[in-house]
């Protein structure tokens, strides 16, 4: 029997699992995620409470290792809605903190063994704060194959301005950067139509730019350190909200001049809001600040 908890952040939702074995997890995931035919979830959760010693991540490349000796934590994976397994979510984990947490399984302050890295946990009531990775901006990081449409858009990008990318039937232009998950975003006076997004979005989500492929951020500044956006999530479609598709839009912000490094961004969507910190280094991590709630639970049996 495998336990599932339905939980949410800013309205993306999620199916939660701990990790089981032997189970082609790709494949569950697209099947629970099925709003018709499954649970219904944007993604799958699994996680592993206290992951045994052989390591996610290589300790050679776990910074400030010494200051952690002792932490707890867990394990963490996410799959998208079509079942293509993703490196981070921000939404997700912190539904994960929340549960493993009032479960008792981990620590209040500890570590989460991500896909793309480890990242410090605390949760304080329903206030969960997530220490991501500093975001990259770099080609291979994204990635973004530059060469793939020729030597014309080389010139143009220097690893997080404003480019076009080819798409199907046109360009667009979008600024590009890794938050733990591979985002774009395209800043405009206002956030787009139904007919807008739906039209671009999966072909800016398809690009031969991003070789494996990109979720969309649309967004809008406003007001003073505020950010507003519509979320095209790649695996998954339109979604309420986007943890790290926050973070990139926030980042992007500070380096464009559209919002100050000295105070938190605040990013709303059509699920809610979160807040952004990060101080325009770009060694230095990005802190992610919301909550998460549990909405039922039940087992899985019948998609096994
Ligand atoms: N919803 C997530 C990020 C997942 C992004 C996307 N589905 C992908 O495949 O990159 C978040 O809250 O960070």
């Amino acid at each position: 029997m495998i336990a599932f908890t339905k939980m949410q952040a800013i309205g993306n939702d999620f199916v939660v699992i701990e990790e089981p074995e032997n189970i082609d997890l790709s494949a569950l995931a697209a099947k629970v995620c099925d709003r018709r035919f499954g649970i219904g979830a944007d993604g799958m959760l699994t996680y592993k409470a206290n992951p045994p010693a052989s390591p996610f991540v290589p300790l050679s490349e776990a910074p400030s290792l010494a200051a952690r000796e002792g932490w707890g934590g867990f394990r963490f994976r996410i799959f998208n809605a079509d079942g293509s397994e993703d490196t981070m979510c921000g939404n997700g984990l912190r539904c994960v903190v929340r549960l493993a947490t009032e479960r008792g399984q981990v620590p209040l302050t500890g570590i989460a063994q991500t896909a793309s890295g480890e990242v410090p946990y605390a949760i304080d009531g329903t206030q969960i704060t997530l220490t991501l990775p500093p975001p990259r901006f770099d080609c291979d990081s994204i990635p973004l194959d530059l060469i793939a449409w020729g030597e014309r858009f080389r010139t143009l990008f220097d690893g997080r301005n404003l480019m076009p990318v080819p798409v199907a039937g046109g360009s667009f232009a979008l600024s590009a950067v890794n938050t733990g998950s591979t985002h774009s975003v395209t800043f405009r006076s206002n956030l787009p139509s139904d007919e807008e997004f739906l039209s671009w979005s999966p072909r800016v989500e398809n690009s031969p730019a991003f070789p494996e492929k990109t979720s969309l951020m649309w967004a809008t500044v406003s007001g003073s350190n505020a950010l507003k956006l519509r979320i095209w999530e790649r695996g998954v479609g339109e979604t309420l909200g986007c943890g790290t598709g926050a973070c990139a839009a926030a980042v992007l912000a500070i380096v464009e001049g559209k919002a100050s490094p000295v105070f938190p961004v605040e990013v709303t969507s059509k699920g809610g809001t979160v807040q952004v910190r990060w101080d325009g280094d770009e060694r230095s991590p990005i802190l992610l600040i919301g909550s998460a709630n549990t909405i039922y639970s039940g087992t899985l049996d019948s998609f096994l």
